[in-house]
């Protein structure tokens, strides 16, 4: 490489290095994997090494990659907070073993090892027991003051208690989300069609800068501790350091181990190479300090990192697999996911035989063409996703993927906003998935609470025609008799792209053999996942001889399946067998191949296709299809479901506001409208001035509440709803006021209460005249102190001065005894 050339390749590498830093610390997004970006960076150092006269103090390989932001004051790190050397390599682990050898001329040393926790850095700092500045990493040297956002996680000691506390001290630890966690709140974004979090990595790190800490305290989030600073401290080694801090209260991850040699370091590796997915959080490698400190000392620093720890990180792992098809998935919100159907492998513990692309322009990136030899990758931490094509394995004349026009579920045009990567069904009202959206968003907890109808019986009922709206639920209580035996088709159907109906394998082999149970079969199945179907069903014939079960009769009726799947060459189906080839098995002699492809064709499960047929079965035949079957609903569940849909027509008018699921109308929203206006005939008679009075109405929701009025199918839906007799209006003891005793009062409760729960109190006050705020502020008339009151917003109101009274005084306040 010529001089130019280096110095080019390193403007470039600089660039993009940025780039991604920007992204990575400033957006809480990524583009590319940490692999991809730490080759990067790697390139980068060496090219710098190979060609100094190129390397300044400001390239990203001298500095750590964050910055400050705006939003937040700025503090000072004590001790610069560094970032970690990192190696994917056993090699390079060894070369630092040496370096460090080399540093302390001699071999006489341990290492501590601890996980590395894929979060956000933190440092917390404390002066005489108590918590007085938590600051991100920032730049390394300045950071961002979070303290009020970090006191909203539950396991942060606020005040120390403990022999031998010092004066002042620096704890430093990982916040991060719990997966859990990460997985409710994507859930939850999903069902209000929000755009999801990236990883969980990314919303820790944008939940600790976020302005508002109420916010902050729903996330949950939690911190793991693994670093303790200051002057006299006391202890000599690191292993003391994390016992010190365990017992002053910090959350210390329980993974950590001492290790006297670079061998052990590496079982340490391997011991958490596959367990570490167990753990309640992402992490992505292995930290490995040298324990004693004034090794430490020896050792040093360079510009950006330690020269006594480093990290390695577990390499996600990667495999060669075959595109056998994409399947669109369509979203609750419309959005369109393709996602590849992949030949099964092996790879980090499980079988993979899906990976997400993302949308049209990952498929473009990647070049995928139909049947391409793919590199797949798995890192344990991130769903799997095909890395590369392997293009010297392409078939020839093989084409590229054509993305799809049309929406799959419902074939309405598919659209594709400026700027947005993903295409979107706009048939918001009657594409199915979208309706089930609605239909779930209707029967919510929260909204007109019925419980008995879980995802695949919505579901069912949409695909067969039973609901199209949520007025359609009041309906049901009609047709309950044709709902009995009515088959939950969801997961065991599939159909071919000429429409012929599939039925997942298991199923299959169940209803062809006698005295074989279906969990044997599962367990069978799993077991060769990633055998080719014909290959499955020849190791199926021998599994029916090992269980030694009705042998003969199974063993033909399979080998006649497996001829019949040769002869009648309908599209293949990983796991899926056509339908039409297995009730040939036991139909034979009644109708042939030809009817039942036909029949097949228009219809989505057995029942229905039965139903078409109406032959005369021997009981025997009918057992076997019976085995075949989905679930079906059974008496008991019907007459649950048709005790909600009643009973949820007594639910309050704001409910059923929230119900109507009018886009920007939260939960709060909803109470507010419903409070204000009191009927939705006022609010859809309301003009745009007067919707804007009631407090957090913006234009944004003046428009939506227009459009969905406007909208001829909606206000047919309200009649419909309203003709069931569902709560349109607020009820009378609703609006009337119990006293005015805190009339122009503003209250907050903090801490339990003996007489309220949560939402009572809420009730409580506004029936008295009151209002109730839910964050501190000068404005407030008083505070109601309850048990356990978070420290921090004492704190806080003490500093603005604002009144803090029991309960008892309250209830007085009120006008009520709480004797009565
Ligand atoms: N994908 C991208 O676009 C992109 C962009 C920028 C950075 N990154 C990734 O982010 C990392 C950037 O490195 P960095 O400078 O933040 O350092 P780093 O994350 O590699 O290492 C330092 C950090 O590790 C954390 N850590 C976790 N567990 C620890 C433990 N037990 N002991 C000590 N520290 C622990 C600390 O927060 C510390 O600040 C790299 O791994 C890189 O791959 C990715
Ligand atoms: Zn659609």
């Amino acid at each position: 490489m010529t001089e130019a050339q280096a110095q080019s390749r390193i403007e470039e590498l600089t660039r993009q290095i940025n780039y991604h830093n920007h992204l990575y610390y400033q957006e809480d997004t990524i583009e590319i994997s940490d692999f991809e970006f730490d080759q990067l960076l790697e390139e980068l150092i060496r090219l710098e090494s190979e060609f100094p006269q190129f390397l300044t103090p400001e390239s990203p390989s001298q500095r750590v990659g964050g910055t400050i932001t705006k939003e937040f004051e700025t503090a000072n790190h004590e001790y610069r907070m560094l970032s970690l050397g990192n190696t994917y390599s056993e090699e390079e682990l060894l070369a630092f073993d040496e370096r460090v050898a080399k540093g302390l001329e001699h071999r006489n040393y341990e290492y501590f090892c601890e996980m590395k926790f894929d979060g956000v850095a933190i440092s917390l700092v404390y002066e005489n027991g108590r918590l007085v500045r938590a600051v991100t990493r920032g730049d390394g040297t300045k950071g961002d003051v979070v303290t009020e956002n970090i006191k909203t996680i539950r396991n942060i000691p606020l005040h120390i208690k403990g022999e031998n506390v010092p004066e002042k001290f620096e704890v430093r630890g990982e916040i991060f989300l719990p997966r859990k966690e990460f997985d409710k709140i994507n859930a939850e974004r999903e069902a209000a069609g929000d755009p999801l979090l990236a990883n969980p990595r990314n919303a820790a790190s944008g939940t600790v800068k976020m302005q508002d800490s109420s916010i902050v305290a729903k996330r949950r989030l939690n911190c793991y501790f693994y670093q303790l600073l200051g002057d006299n401290i006391g202890v000599e080694n690191h292993d003391q350091a994390i016992k010190l801090i365990e017992s002053w209260g910090f959350n210390v991850s329980q993974t950590y181990t001492k290790c006297s040699s670079i061998k052990e370091v590496f079982e340490y590796i391997e011991k958490w190479r596959e367990k570490r997915l167990e753990l309640p959080l992402d992490t992505d490698g292995v930290v490995l300090k040298v324990n004693n400190y004034d090794q430490r000392e020896e050792l040093g620093f360079t510009a950006k990192i330690p020269r006594w720890a480093i990290a390695y990180k577990y390499k996600a792992e990667s495999s060669e697999s075959r595109l056998l098809s994409i399947t669109y998935q369509v979203g609750r919100t419309g959005a369109i996911t393709p996602v590849a159907n992949l030949s099964p492998v092996h790879l980090a513990g499980t079988t993979v035989k899906r990976a997400s692309l993302h949308n049209a322009n990952e498929i473009l990136r990647l070049g995928l063409h139909e049947g391409d030899a793919v590199l797949v990758e798995k890192g344990g931490e991130i769903i799997p996703k095909i890395t590369g094509v392997v293009e010297s394995k392409r078939a020839e004349g093989a084409q590229p993927i054509q993305y799809i026009d049309y929406c799959p579920e419902c074939g309405t045009a598919l659209e594709r906003k400026e700027g947005e990567a993903k295409h979107f069904c706009p048939n918001t009202k009657s594409c199915p998935p979208q309706v089930l959206g609605k239909i779930e968003h209707f029967l919510h907890k929260r909204a007109m609470d019925i419980d008995s109808l879980g995802t695949e019986r919505i579901k069912t009922l949409i695909d067969q025609g039973y609901i199209k709206n949520p007025a359609d639920l009041y309906t049901l209580q009609d047709k309950a008799d044709e709902l009995l035996g009515l088959e939950m088709s969801q997961d065991q159907y599939e159909k071919s792209d000429d429409g012929i109906l599939y039925i997942s394998l298991n199923k299959a082999l169940f209803a062809l053999t006698e005295g074989i149970a279906l969990s044997a079969i599962n367990k069978f199945l799993e077991k060769h996942a990633e055998l080719e179907l014909e290959a499955i069903l020849e190791k199926f014939l021998e599994f029916i001889r090992a269980t030694n079960k009705k042998t003969a009769q199974n063993t033909g009726t399979i080998k006649r399946l497996i001829k019949e799947l040769e002869e009648v060459k309908l599209p293949k189906m990983e796991e899926f067998l056509p339908v039409p080839l297995v009730l040939h098995q036991f139909l034979g002699h009644w109708v042939d191949m030809d009817k039942l492809i036909k029949v097949s064709m228009h219809q989505s499960t057995v029942h229905q296709i039965m139903l078409r047929l109406n032959l005369p079965l021997t009981t025997e035949v009918e057992d076997r299809i019976k085995k075949l079957k989905a679930n079906t609903f059974q008496e008991g569940v019907i007459s649950n479901m048709m005790e909600g849909i009643a009973s949820s027509k007594s639910q309050p008018f704001e409910k059923v506001l929230f119900a109507l699921g009018i886009r920007n109308i939260g939960e709060n929203t909803a109470q507010l409208l419903a409070k204000h206006f009191k009927s939705l005939d006022n609010i859809q008679k309301a003009t745009s001035d007067q919707l804007l009075e009631v407090n957090g109405v913006g234009e944004t929701l003046v428009n939506s509440i227009f459009d969905y009025f406007a909208d001829e199918d909606n206000q047919k839906i309200i009649q419909e709803l309203k003709s069931h007799g569902l709560n349109f209006e607020l009820a009378e003891s609703e609006t009337k006021l119990e006293s005015n005793a805190l009339e122009g009062m503003k209250i907050l409760a903090s801490g339990k209460l003996q007489h309220f729960k949560r939402d009572e109190i809420i009730d409580f006050v506004e029936s008295h005249g009151g209002q109730y705020v839910k964050s501190v502020s000068k404005a407030l008339t008083f505070i109601i102190e309850g048990e356990d009151m978070g420290p921090s917003k004492k704190e806080k109101a003490e500093k603005l001065g604002v009144k803090l009274i029991s309960e008892e005084e309250f209830l007085q306040i009120a006008g009520k005894n709480q004797n009565t």
